[in-house]
């Protein structure tokens, strides 16, 4: 028997190419939604330490791999290992509203454990990606060509579609809107 999909609440995964610009956005739209308690903002496990400005949780590769069933989500890119944790089956399982960043190869299998999927995708154009991952200054060399050369394709055509070459601060708007308005639909539809 399959297991039951995780929900009702939706969850929102940010995906999109390296630079583009998610876990900007998915920040300032934390700051337009900050009085909104049935909104929440997963925090990533990653078997990377965290980079200035970074609030992921660090896990050693052995601990990952202990705390693997306990995951709500957990896949693997650039030689990592990244995970939404357990407090997230309860947000969902609560009606909550859930916005994690994700993987555009895990899209497939995020669609096989969650009941109600939506998917924002951030974008910006190639030479932007380049020069926004080299200022950050997180990755060096090739680890930023490797970046840039991973292009997986969405399965699916995404709920919401942002070209991140305004400021951050449009960006960040844009996006707490569509959280917003995804999560006043959901909860409108589960009361009828
Ligand atoms: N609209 C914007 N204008 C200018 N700089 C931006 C904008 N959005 C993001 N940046 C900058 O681009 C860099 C990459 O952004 P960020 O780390 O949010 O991208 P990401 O998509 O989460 O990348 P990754 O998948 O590699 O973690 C950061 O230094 C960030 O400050
Ligand atoms: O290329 P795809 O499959 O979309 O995803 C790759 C993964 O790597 C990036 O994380 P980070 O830059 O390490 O924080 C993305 O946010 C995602 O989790």
């Amino acid at each position: 028997m399959r297991p039951a999909l995780l929900g009702p609440g939706p969850l929102i995964l940010v995906v999109g190419p390296s630079g583009a610009g998610k876990d900007t956005l998915i920040d300032g739209a934390r700051a337009h939604l900050a009085d909104r308690a049935d909104i929440r903002f997963a925090r990533r496990l990653v078997t990377r330490a965290p980079g200035a400005g970074e609030a992921h949780g660090t896990l050693t590769p052995d601990a990952f791999a202990a705390q693997r069933a306990t995951f709500a989500l957990h896949w693997d890119a650039h030689g990592l290992s990244y995970a939404l944790g357990p407090e997230v089956v309860a947000w969902l399982a609560a009606g909550d509203t859930v916005v994690a960043n994700g993987s555009r190869a895990t899209l497939p299998a995020a669609r096989q454990r969650f009941a109600m999927l939506q998917i924002v995708h951030v974008t910006a154009p190639p030479e932007v990606l380049a020069q926004r991952i080299a200022a950050r200054g997180r990755e060096t060399g090739g680890d930023v060509a490797a970046r840039l050369a991973r292009t997986p394709p969405l399965d699916a055509p995404p709920q919401f579609e942002i070209e991140n070459v305004g400021t951050a601060a449009e960006g960040s708007a844009q996006l707490a809107a569509f959280i917003a308005r995804t999560a006043d639909e959901c909860r409108a539809a589960a009361r009828t």
